[in-house]
């Protein structure tokens, strides 16, 4: 088969065999939403979205859906799974104003003897049976060969045989699935290859599982051999390991076979969040095209690259996808990473200043914390504003805090060049170090001022692992002065807040004319 441009269909199964995903099961109003986005935005061929007969709740919902996509000029788009059961999914269907079955035929002569207990014969009767009624009432028909792959390979005289009794019945497309996902590329191709051979003037959908990893991999192979639709689901849900990724399978067809499709890639981002929401499954970070990570740089050297003649770039940019390229801050961030981090900040700092920004970054990366963009203007605000005194220095601290407890905590500090190991108690962990670090410094003839105010925030972001800010105002008789502390810990960011202050006034007494 030519690899010559020609149109791909693709045929969504995400409220149908996704919904066979462990654990997902959609309302009706969710299943219409997310028909609506795969139709009218992201401009998929074909959605299957339900099998017939089995809930109230499924036919509300497959109701909905035919409404909406009759009054749109969508009906023939609407596809539900049936089975081979004479006249009532063919019922079921009609009932939800629905025109096209997706009939359920046996591919393999091990299923077809194993759980229909029939004959080649009797079931290619049977399908034929409730073809000729589903035409009868108007519906469109396809038909899914289940367990195909493993037919081919094991029981090919019947796959033959089947095919040769159902080539003039008024089917569609005949869809034919890898159930188990077993299939390697290779595979596909031969298989496909042939069954295009056989049977030119019939169509052909593949249908992949994701077992071994294969699915998009098969599909292009598919593909290759010469079938006209693929199918696919939104963040690859499926049954078991689920099927092809949508999003995998639209850029994987037209980069790298140059194939047509109408899907609209701008939405599958969009997609993609929606059905996570609904369905509760989480998308990897790293998913392709559709995971939060996928479109950052961590490595300073990528991130220095994309500012010379972007040598990094590849087709797949993330404004294809209406996402934008970040750049991880960390301790692998160089220079690079943080200029970009400024540039979407729209702040502008001194070469010095970008270094000791930088510098603790690396360090606040170095103890494994998760530095977002978000927390970049407080690590900005901390550096900048600190002076590099050295008066005091927090060597190490331990805080003990309990629900209906006092809290404890033990410091090692260097004051001036001297040691000093104490321990203080207090109602919570700030207390208590304001107590044990009030026992050293009253050594140095220094008393810290009361507390004027003292505000904790966290990045607009609003994750948890993120920093928090501590800007602790004190009231220094003649005046209110702030300083402020960044850590992951909020006890910690005002820790770092009061050393600041006590670096500044020791370093003022020092200097002062009585000193
Ligand atoms: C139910 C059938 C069509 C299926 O999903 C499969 O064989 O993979």
């Amino acid at each position: 088969m030519s690899t010559h441009s020609r149109h791909i269909q693709l045929m969504d199964t995400t409220l149908r065999d996704g919904e066979q995903t462990q654990g997902v099961a959609f309302t009706p109003m969710e299943k219409v939403s997310i028909a609506k986005a795969l139709l009218q935005f992201l401009r998929v061929d074909r959605i299957e979205v339900a099998s017939a007969r089995v809930s109230e709740g499924e036919k509300e919902a497959v109701s909905l859906i035919n409404q909406w996509a009759r009054h749109e000029g969508f009906a023939e788009r609407v596809e539900v799974l049936g089975f081979v059961d004479h006249t009532r999914s063919v019922d079921w269907i009609k009932s939800t104003g629905g025109s096209v079955i997706n009939l359920l035929a046996k591919g393999s002569e091990k299923h077809c003897r194993e759980q229909l207990g029939k004959t080649l014969e009797q079931h290619s009767a049977d399908v034929l049976q409730t073809i000729t009624y589903a035409h009868e009432q108007g519906l469109k028909i396809n038909v899914y060969l289940e367990d195909w792959s493993n037919g081919y390979k094991d029981s090919r005289e019947y796959v033959y045989g089947l095919m040769e009794r159902l080539q003039q019945a008024p089917i569609s497309h005949f869809m034919l699935p890898d159930t188990l996902g077993v299939m390697s590329p290779d595979e596909v191709f031969a298989s496909f290859s042939d069954m295009c051979q056989r049977y030119p003037t019939l169509q052909f959908d593949f249908h992949p599982h994701n077992d071994y990893g294969l699915a998009t991999a098969n599909v292009m192979a598919a593909v290759r051999a010469g079938v006209s639709a693929v199918h696919c689901t939104v963040n690859c849900l499926g049954e078991r390991a689920g099927n092809a990724s949508i999003a995998e399978v639209a850029v994987v067809l037209r980069d790298k076979m140059a194939m047509e499709l109408s899907v609209d890639e701008s939405h599958l981002v969009r997609i993609s969040e929606m059905v996570e929401n609904f369905s509760g499954k989480r998308v990897a970070a790293n998913a392709p095209i559709v995971g939060a990570d996928v479109f950052t740089q961590t490595a300073g050297i990528h991130a220095d690259g994309d500012q010379k003649g972007g040598l990094y770039k590849t087709k797949l940019g993330p404004e294809r996808f209406s996402r934008i390229r970040s750049y991880a801050l960390g301790k692998m961030s160089g220079k690079a990473s943080l200029k970009k981090n400024l540039e979407q900040l729209e702040l502008d700092l001194s070469e010095e200043d970008q270094k000791k920004v930088l510098a603790r970054i690396v360090s606040i990366g170095d103890s494994k914390q998760t530095i977002t963009t978000d927390d970049l203007p407080f690590i900005i605000a901390d550096v900048l504003e600190s002076k590099s005194y050295q008066h005091i220095k927090l060597l190490a601290c331990s805080i003990n805090s309990g629900l209906d407890l006092p809290s404890t905590v033990s410091i090692r500090v260097d004051v001036k060049g001297e040691k000093h190991q104490t321990t203080g108690a207090g109602s919570g962990g700030f207390d208590a170090f304001i107590d044990a670090i009030g026992k050293v410094l009253q050594h140095y003839d220094y008393t810290l001022p009361t507390l004027a105010d003292f505000e904790i925030r966290i990045p607009k972001g609003g994750h948890t692992s993120a920093l928090t800010e501590c800007v602790i105002t004190w009231d220094c008789g003649t005046e209110l002065r702030k300083t402020r502390g960044v850590h992951v810990n909020q006890v910690f960011a005002g820790i770092l807040a009061t050393i600041k202050l006590i670096n500044i006034q020791l370093h003022e007494k020092a200097n002062s004319p009585q000193a």
